[in-house]
């Protein structure tokens, strides 16, 4: 019996073995050397690969390197936050080939470029694979789905983000800030309160995301936020790692924790929606804010009803609007969060243009009113700062693109398979494009509009840009303008002492140490009741 095995698997072993072997070498070093050939003769150099790390160990010890202490109080933030960027851009040009692992990435930070991958040319690529950490964050929704269900779940969800809906939501919103700023007021001391505003606008966003996300149900979806932080932590770290195919299966302590999470997630929303499907809900009555919830059960009730006996099964499933709740969690709070937190830093940094934005919200709005819709949209100064907050701390640094097929671009030919990395905040800082005040804070530069901003239309780029934008820059804006607007009703504020300058990304833009900012009330306390609407 014995002989018989050897006799048949031995030969197919020496076979396949080889095979093998000669697949992996094939794949991690013949493979890179062919692409650096190729890019190299075309003008295109980046640091050499190295076996399967690619330049993952140069990169990891660039973003330790300079996020191992603070920075001068300074917007020129590109060295400390996308650090191998600047450390190789001066060594080999902007557009140049980086390898995480044995992928190949392309910087591409020239606008022209850039509009051809989103908008020109868009076909030709599409949205890379994300880690599956990341991608178990992010959920299977618009985030990361391609093709015709993109297509599908974004026409269903659109309606939720046009600005008419969420302009219902000012209320609301409105409600939550003051709520906050009345924990302040009780908290100072003779008019002056230090608050962690990092921590703060999390808590503010999850509130304000929760009701947008499930209308009614907002309650039930806050142990949602709390499970996926948990999950971010992970995310992170993954970031910074090789990535090995099948190493998610493996059962390491961290995914078996990882998996734990992701269970409670799924078992928390799939509760939340089926209660609201028995609800049966109130929101589609006139007037009443349309919510990504109400949405897509309606979307997957219709569809069910007018299904033909003989056509292929609902496509908006129960799965579907769990995946795409987590995306809207993930994509909604840590974003606008960030956005709330750097404007605030920015406007302590700069009492002059805190100044200005206050005397404009006092015109428009009054000193005590929470600010209506058609008030945020006059608040012209404030827009101007939030735009240039977005240039120059973006809470999306970077983005992604694979190219789905030999293509070109520019005068570039690009093998399919080839990733391209816009690094956002590079363009946002780029002199060039903004002038040789690209590192200061100057809100008037989008006087004449955001278009004409820089020496490039495409120059501004903090949502994306073409067919996936982010859908939720309208609410994003809102929210911060509505929330920063109320702040300048009721205080002045400055950087605390303990304020140390350390923009740094976890997946986004944020203060590695916090941001504690001093609050001073501009008149003697206030209290929710006190306040109109
Ligand atoms: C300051 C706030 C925000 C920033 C800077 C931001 C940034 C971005 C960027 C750059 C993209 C494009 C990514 C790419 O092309 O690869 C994007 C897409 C997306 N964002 Fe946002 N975002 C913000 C707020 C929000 C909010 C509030 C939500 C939802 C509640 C949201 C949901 C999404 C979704 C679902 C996508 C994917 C869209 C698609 O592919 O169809 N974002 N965001």
């Amino acid at each position: 019996m014995e002989d018989n095995f050897s006799w048949f698997w031995m030969p197919v072993l020496w076979f396949l073995v080889p095979l093998f072997v000669l697949k992996i070498v094939g794949l991690l070093w013949w493979r890179p050397r062919r692409i650096e050939e190729h890019f190299s003769k075309q003008g295109i150099r980046g640091p050499p690969y190295h076996f399967f790390i690619g330049n993952i160990k140069e990169l990891v010890g660039l973003m330790l390197k300079a996020s191992s202490q603070p920075m001068p109080l300074s917007h020129n933030i590109l060295p400390r936050v996308l650090s191998f960027y600047h450390h190789w851009k001066k060594i080999y040009g902007p557009t140049f080939l980086v390898w995480f692992g044995p992928t190949p990435r392309l910087t591409v930070s020239d606008p022209d470029l850039i509009r051809e991958i989103f908008a020109l040319r868009s076909e030709f690529y599409e949205k890379n694979e994300s880690h599956p950490l990341v991608r178990q964050l992010e959920g299977d929704g618009l985030l990361s789905l391609k093709g015709q269900k993109w297509a599908h779940h974004r026409k269903i969800i659109t309606p939720t983000f046009h600005m008419e809906n969420l302009k219902l939501l000012v209320p609301v919103i409105g409600k939550s800030v003051v709520e906050m700023l009345d924990k302040w007021s009780e908290m100072s001391n003779s008019g002056e309160v230090e608050i962690e505003v990092s921590d703060c606008f999390q808590t503010l966003i999850e509130e304000v995301i929760t009701r947008t996300a499930f209308g009614i149900s907002y309650e039930d979806g806050k142990a949602v936020f709390r499970l996926q932080a948990q999950q971010m932590v992970y995310a992170a770290e993954a970031f910074r790692k090789v990535f090995v195919p099948g190493y998610r299966f493996f059962p390491s302590e961290k995914n078996r924790s990882s998996w734990r999470l992701d269970k409670e997630i799924k078992k928390s929303l799939v509760k939340l929606i089926e209660r609201r499907k028995e609800n049966s809900c109130n929101e589609m009555l006139d007037g009443c804010p349309k919510d990504l919830l109400g949405l897509l059960i309606r979307a997957s009730t219709n569809e069910t009803a007018q299904r033909k006996p003989s056509s292929p099964p609902s496509t908006i499933t129960v799965h579907d609007i769990v995946e795409e709740c987590k995306g809207f969690f993930f994509a909604g709070k840590q974003t606008t969060s960030n956005l709330l937190t750097w404007t605030t830093v920015l406007l302590a940094m700069h009492p002059e243009w805190q100044e200005l934005a206050r005397e404009e919200v006092l015109r428009v709005c009054g000193a005590r009113d929470i600010p209506s819709k058609d008030d945020i949209t006059k608040l012209k100064m404030l827009s101007m700062i939030v735009n240039e907050s977005l240039r120059l701390y973006p809470p999306a640094i970077a983005t992604i693109r694979r190219a789905k097929a030999d293509v070109e671009l520019g005068c570039y030919k690009i093998p399919r398979g080839t990733e391209l990395l816009i690094p956002i905040i590079a363009v946002h800082h780029d002199q060039g494009l903004w002038g040789n005040d690209a590192n200061e804070f100057n809100p008037a530069r989008f006087s004449d509009g955001v278009a004409r901003a820089a020496k490039h239309p495409m120059a501004f780029i903090p949502f994306g840009l073409g067919a996936r934008t982010c859908i939720g820059q309208n609410l994003a804006i809102l929210q911060a303008k509505l929330a920063i607007a109320i702040i300048l009703q009721r205080f002045s504020f400055r950087l605390a002492p303990n304020y140390r300058h350390a923009p740094t990304v976890l997946m986004f833009l944020y203060p590695q140490y916090g941001a504690p900012i001093i609050f001073r009330h501009l008149s003697g306390p206030t209290t929710s009741s006190d306040h109109g609407s």
